[in-house]
C-alpha cells in the first residue's frame, strides 16, 4: 500500500451530530450510524472508519415536512413571494462559503465513494459552475421572456412561479453534482427544498451545512440523514411533498411514488437507470472507438449511468477489436483515488464485488468468456473489470444496469439486431455510434434519436455540458436537466389575462413598468 498523503489523511471521525431544519442547525442526540470507507488506511486491508451520521425517522420526517411547508405557506412565504434579485443573492452567498469547503469536500469524495482525486475536484467545480450557470440563465431568461402577448384581443401577462415542496434525493456516484442539480434550480424558483444525501456521500455535505444555513431564510432547505425508507417514505407518506426530484434507480422512484397520499398532485422530476450501447460499425477508426469504449464504459468503474453497458461490435472486426479491447483494459491501473495515473478504484458498496461476480459467473456460465487476462480479479474492496464474449440476451448482464466493472461484447451482423435491442429495451438514454460513412451513419441517426435522447458520434456518452437537454425515454428518466429545463420543471407557467379596456391597460402598464412590484421582478420564465 502507498502511504497516503498527508492532506488526505483521515485524522479523526467526523461526528455530524446535527441536522438543519427550520433554519437551525438542530442538535441529534439520537441513534447513530457509523460511516465507513472502504478504503483502507493500513497495510492489512480494513475499512477506515470516516464518522458518523443521525439515523431519522418518522417523527423528524414529519418536523421538516410542516417546516418547508410553513416557508411555502401556500404560496404566500417569503421564499415564494421574495423577489428574484433577493432571491438570487441568497445563492449567490452560498456559492461564496461552498467555495470554501472544497478541500474538505473533495477530501471526502475520495474516502466516501472511492472517487479519484481529478474527478472529484471536477464534480465539486462542475457543481459550483452548475450554481453559477444556473444564476445567470434564470437571470437571461427573465431579461428575455416575451412575457407578453396579445391573441384574439386577449392580453396575456405570462410568468414562472413556484410550485411547492420539492423532496430531492440523489444518487451515490455523483453525490454533490447530480443532487445539486436538482436542489439548486427547485430553490431558485422560489421552492422549499428538504434533502437527504446519498447512501455514499453522506459526510460531505457537512461542510455545507453551515452555509446552506447562513444564505437561505428559516426553512427553506432542510437536510435530514438516514435511510430512504426510513426518513424520505415518511416525508412521502406526510403529503406534504408537491415534487419528487429524485435522480437514482428506477424502483426507488416508483418506492418513493407509491408512498405519496395523492399521486394526481405529485410532480416528478427523475433521472433513472440506464443501458447505454456502443455500436461500432465495420468502418469504425478501431483506435478512436477504442479509447472512447475504454472511457465509456470505465471512468469511475463504470458507476455512471451514462456508461457504456452494453458494446456491440460488427461481427467482421470483432477479433480485432476484442483483442486490442481487452489489452487496454488489462492496463488501466487499480490504486487509491489520490494516486497518479490510477483510473480503477475501491468500489464503495461492499456489496458490488459479489454482484459483479454473479454476473460474471452467470454469463459464462452461459457460454460467454472472460476475453481479458485481468479480469475478475479481486483486490480489497474491487474486483477487476472483465470484459465478456460473447453475451447475449440470456444473461442478467444484458439484463440488468451492472452499474460497476463488467463489459459485456455482443456482435451483430445486420445493423437492424443492436436497433431491435434498443427498440425493446426499457430504457432509452444514449447511444454512442462508431463509423465513417455518411450515407450509413446519416439515416442511422433519425432511427436512433426516436429509440434514445442523445447520439453521440464517434464518442462515448456522457450528460455535459450541462447547457445540452439530458434526459431519457421509457424507463430512464421524467423530465429534462438541462440549466434552462431544469428551471421550467421546478416551476408553473401562470398568466393574467385581460380584454383591452382602460382599466386593464391602466393596471399592466403599471406593472410593466414598475421595478419594484413583485410580480413584475418574479420569475418570467417562458
Ligand atoms: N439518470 C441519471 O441522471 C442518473 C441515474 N443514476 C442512477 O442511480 C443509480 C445509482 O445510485 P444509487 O445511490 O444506488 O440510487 P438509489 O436509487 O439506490 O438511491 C437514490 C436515493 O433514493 C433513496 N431510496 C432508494 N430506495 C428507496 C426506497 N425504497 N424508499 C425511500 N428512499 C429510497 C436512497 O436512499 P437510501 O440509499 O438511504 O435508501 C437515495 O437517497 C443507478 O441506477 C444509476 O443509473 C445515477 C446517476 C445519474
Ligand atoms: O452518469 C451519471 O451518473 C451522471 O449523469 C453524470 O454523467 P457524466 O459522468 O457523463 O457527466
Amino acid at each position: 500500500m502507498n502511504t497516503i498523503p498527508q492532506e488526505f489523511q483521515i485524522t479523526a471521525p467526523l461526528i455530524q451530530d446535527t441536522y438543519l431544519v427550520n433554519g437551525e442547525l438542530k442538535k441529534w442526540t439520537g441513534k447513530t450510524t457509523q460511516v465507513y470507507s472502504t478504503i483502507s488506511s493500513t497495510e492489512k486491508y480494513e475499512p477506515t472508519l470516516l464518522g458518523s451520521t443521525p439515523v431519522m425517522g418518522e417523527a423528524e420526517a414529519l418536523e421538516v415536512a410542516e417546516s418547508a411547508r410553513a416557508a411555502f405557506n401556500n404560496g404566500q412565504g417569503l421564499w415564494p413571494t421574495m423577489k428574484v434579485v433577493d432571491r438570487i443573492k441568497c445563492m449567490e452567498n452560498f456559492v461564496v462559503k461552498m467555495k470554501e469547503t472544497r478541500t474538505e469536500v473533495v477530501k471526502l469524495l475520495m474516502w466516501e465513494i472511492g472517487k479519484s482525486l481529478g474527478d472529484s475536484e471536477k464534480e465539486f467545480d462542475r457543481t459550483v459552475e452548475y450554481i453559477n450557470d444556473t444564476i445567470q440563465s434564470y437571470k437571461e431568461l427573465n431579461s428575455q421572456s416575451a412575457h407578453f402577448a396579445k391573441v384574439q384581443g386577449i392580453n396575456a401577462m405570462v410568468r414562472r412561479g413556484p410550485i411547492g415542496v420539492v423532496l430531492c434525493l440523489g444518487p451515490y456516484n455523483y453525490p454533490l453534482n447530480e443532487t445539486f442539480t436538482l436542489l439548486i434550480p427547485a430553490l431558485i424558483m422560489g421552492n422549499p427544498v428538504i434533502f437527504k444525501p446519498a447512501k455514499h456521500g453522506v459526510l460531505l455535505i457537512s461542510p455545507l451545512l453551515e452555509a446552506f444555513r447562513s444564505s437561505f431564510p428559516k426553512g427553506v432547505i432542510s437536510i435530514v440523514y438516514g435511510r430512504g425508507r426510513e426518513i424520505a417514505s415518511p416525508i412521502m407518506r406526510s403529503g406534504k411533498v408537491d415534487i419528487l426530484a429524485l435522480i437514482g434507480n428506477s424502483k426507488s422512484a416508483i418506492a418513493l411514488q407509491d408512498q405519496h397520499p395523492n399521486k394526481n398532485r405529485l410532480r416528478l422530476v427523475l433521472g433513472l437507470e440506464a443501458k447505454n450501447p456502443a455500436i461500432i460499425l465495420p468502418d469504425a477508426d478501431l483506435d478512436l472507438a477504442i479509447q472512447e469504449c475504454i472511457t465509456g464504459t470505465l471512468s469511475f468503474n463504470g458507476q455512471r449511468c451514462t456508461a457504456l453497458k452494453l458494446l456491440y461490435v460488427h461481427e467482421s472486426i470483432a477479433d480485432e477489436f476484442n483483442k486490442r479491447f481487452a489489452a487496454k483494459v488489462d492496463s488501466l491501473q487499480f490504486g487509491n483515488p489520490w494516486e497518479k495515473g490510477v483510473s480503477l478504484t475501491p468500489l464503495p458498496e461492499t456489496e458490488k464485488p459479489a454482484y459483479i461476480q454473479e454476473l460474471i459467473d452467470d454469463a459464462t456460465s452461459k457460454g460467454a468468456k472472460v476475453i481479458n487476462a485481468k479480469g475478475g480479479e479481486r483486490s480489497d474492496n474491487f474486483i477487476f473489470p472483465a470484459v465478456l464474449f460473447p453475451v447475449n440476451k440470456d444473461m442478467r448482464v444484458y439484463q440488468e444496469e451492472q452499474f460497476g466493472p463488467v463489459v459485456p461484447v455482443l456482435t451483430f451482423k445486420d445493423i437492424q439486431e443492436p436497433l431491435n435491442d434498443m427498440a425493446e429495451s426499457n430504457y432509452g438514454q444514449q447511444v454512442s455510434l462508431f463509423g465513417k460513412d455518411i450515407k450509413t451513419i446519416a439515416p442511422l441517426i433519425d432511427t436512433l434519436v426516436n429509440l434514445v435522447c442523445r447520439v453521440n458520434l464517434n464518442s462515448s456518452c456522457q450528460r455535459g455540458p450541462d447547457v445540452f437537454p439530458f434526459t431519457g425515454r421509457k424507463d430512464s428518466a421524467f423530465g429534462t436537466l438541462s440549466i434552462h429545463d431544469a428551471l421550467r420543471s421546478f416551476s408553473i407557467r401562470t398568466f393574467v389575462a385581460s380584454k383591452d379596456n382602460a382599466y386593464n391597460n391602466e393596471i399592466l402598464q403599471e406593472l410593466l413598468n414598475s421595478k419594484e412590484s413583485n410580480f413584475i421582478n418574479t420569475d418570467y420564465i417562458l
